[in-house]
């Protein structure tokens, strides 16, 4: 274990956040991750690493999850559950403002990717300057206008820039005008499958992707060290960071239950190191675990949850020595 001092925080101390959600994509179970990785000991485990764990139970969202299970919140256009999934977020993004203005990490726990609309827009809420470290094997920056799914978990990222398509309601109502973040303060990690149009909107955007392609040519250490580069501009390790982490980021036969596996992912060790570099750099204010659905691949779910717990635990603290 070490102690790096972490810039940021008031003292050693993070606040877990259980968002029990599914309606950005369209496979139950995933709203029983974040209960699942509470209940294979991450709160101890986040002890003997010396965190002062605050956990008051998951989010309620059982209002918002019949509304979503009576059918009732029809499409906007390609939208699907577009009510559902903006309330949920316009509620996280209140509790993670909260408790990250607090001086405390917040750790949320999904739930389906498009949570990391609200984590982010309320981590940025207090540390306006923080980057955003995407790991993923999709960029989840479709626009309603692009979506070929219509899931709102592959489009989280377009409403944090702002992109054209995206000041639609029911977000509108809440989500800031001015983009939440700048297309240069964003880095993807582990891509591999990209929608025609996100290939577009990345290029356009000129946002820094490492797909697997970039993992394989420069190996894991190098693609994180020019991930912060690319952040921080130069040589500091300064800047607030972000790590939205999608276990789907890791290959399949890894972390075989979540809703949208593709294969030639990141290995059990790739994925360790980025958080246990990130955890270096003592930068890191937040941190999203999403897309466990331990009801996939059942047999294997124990396997799934366990590196979700591992993968937090490197990202706060844990070494190998
Ligand atoms: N968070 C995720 N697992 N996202 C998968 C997104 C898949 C696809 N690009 C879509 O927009 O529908
Ligand atoms: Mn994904
Ligand atoms: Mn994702």
């Amino acid at each position: 274990m070490s102690e790096i001092r972490q810039r940021y925080l008031k003292s050693r101390s993070l606040s877990i956040i259980g968002c029990p959600f599914s309606g950005g994509q369209g496979r139950r179970g995933v709203d029983t991750g974040p209960n699942s990785l509470i209940d294979a000991g991450l709160i101890s485990q986040l002890q003997e690493l010396s965190w002062d764990v605050s956990f008051e139970g998951h989010q309620q969202f059982e209002d918002i999850n019949s509304i979503l299970e009576s059918g009732e919140d029809k499409d906007i256009g390609t939208m699907k559950n577009p009510r559902s999934v903006s309330e949920v977020n316009k509620r996280v993004s209140e509790v993670v403002g909260k408790h990250a203005k607090e001086g405390r990490l917040p750790l949320t726990l999904g739930g389906d990717h498009s949570l990391a609309l609200g984590t982010v827009t309320g981590s940025l809420s207090a540390h306006p300057n923080a980057a955003l470290i995407w790991i993923d094997a999709h960029a989840d920056i479709n626009t309603p206008d692009t979506t070929p799914s219509g899931n709102l978990h592959g489009c989280p990222v377009s409403f944090l820039l702002g992109l054209k398509g995206t000041d639609v309601e029911p977000f509108s109502s809440w989500v800031p005008k001015k983009p939440v973040l700048k297309a240069d303060s964003l880095v993807y990690i582990g891509l591999r499958d990209i929608d025609s149009g996100e290939r577009k909107i990345l290029k356009e955007n000129g946002i820094k992707c490492f797909s697997m392609h970039e993992v394989d040519r420069y190996g894991i250490g190098k693609v994180v060290e020019l991930a912060l580069d690319h952040v921080n501009g130069g040589s500091s390790r300064e800047r607030p960071i972000h790590l939205s982490f999608d276990v789907d980021a890791l290959d399949p036969s890894v972390a075989p239950s979540t809703g949208t596996p593709v294969r030639g992912g990141l290995t059990f060790r790739e994925g360790h190191y980025i958080c246990e570099a990130l955890y270096e750099t003592g930068s890191l204010v937040a941190m999203d675990l999403m897309e466990v659905n331990p009801t996939l691949m059942a047999d294997h779910a124990k396997q799934t949850i366990a590196i979700g717990c591992s993968l937090i635990r490197s990202a706060l603290g844990e070494t190998l020595l």
